[in-house]
């Protein structure tokens, strides 16, 4: 059974492909919800971040995600920080997600915004890159966030090129266009997975 990591830049259109990849029938695992539950409330990864950070990174016993989002994307050591805490703990929670869809015989997606910046390539069979030109990308997440240009750059500019990624990837989901082209770019792609998965 095959893995696919499907990466791209914020908010270039992973969650968006991922769903439609659902509905093909593959099993995804999602870095983003597992870093939310390795901080889920009374987690230890939250007292952590609490001992890191301090009292202002909790809001209602919830981790206080615009707080530490304004630090993090504003200064690499504070990242480096957070991702210390996280990160390990989005590893563990991911393979088991993943053991788990793989003994049930499904074909996963391992949806992994962070794939290159942490070196994640030989945990998965071939690697899927959403991509946009990163004006899009930087008009969608002020969109979608309701952001300023200022701090969208900021989340931009604290990752890998998106240029870079494409130049990596196995596969290129190109979304520049609308949804619907995005969903004929999906189908092909998913298509030509299966003549080279399951021809021989
Ligand atoms: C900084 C936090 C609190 C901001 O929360 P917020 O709800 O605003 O954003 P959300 O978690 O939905 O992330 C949105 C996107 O931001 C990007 N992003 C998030 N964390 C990072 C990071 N440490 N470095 C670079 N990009 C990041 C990813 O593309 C992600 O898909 C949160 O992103 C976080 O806890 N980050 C650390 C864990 C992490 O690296 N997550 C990403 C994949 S494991
Ligand atoms: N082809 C498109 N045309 C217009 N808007 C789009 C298109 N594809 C996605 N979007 C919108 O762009 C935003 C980003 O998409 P999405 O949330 O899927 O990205 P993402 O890569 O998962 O983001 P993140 O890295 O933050 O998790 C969303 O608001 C989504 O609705």
């Amino acid at each position: 059974m095959k893995v696919i990591g499907l990466t791209g830049g914020i908010a270039s259109g992973k969650s968006t492909v991922s769903e439609l990849l659902r509905g093909y029938g593959f099993a995804v695992v999602d870095a983003d919800v597992a870093s939310r539950t390795a901080v889920a409330a009374g987690s230890d990864g939250l007292q952590e971040v609490i001992a890191v950070f301090g009292g202002e990174a909790v809001i209602d016993g919830e981790m206080n995600r615009p707080y530490i989002g304004q630090l993090v994307f504003n200064d690499p050591e504070k990242r480096a920080a957070l991702n210390s805490i996280i990160h390990p703990r989005v590893r563990e929670i991911m393979a088991l997600e993943k053991r788990a869809a793989l003994q049930n015989g499904r074909y996963v997606v391992m949806d992994i915004p962070l794939l290159y910046e942490n070196k994640l390539e030989a945990t998965v069979d071939e690697v899927w890159v959403v991509y946009v030109p990163e004006h899009l990308q930087l008009e969608r997440l002020m969109k979608r966030n309701d952001m300023t240009q200022e701090a969208a750059a900021a989340r931009i500019a604290s990752q890998l090129a998106i240029e870079e990624k494409k130049a990596r990837a196995d596969v290129v989901i190109d979304n520049s266009g609308d949804l619907q082209t995005l969903e004929q770019h999906v189908k092909k792609a998913v298509e030509q997975f299966f003549e080279r998965n399951e021809k021989k």
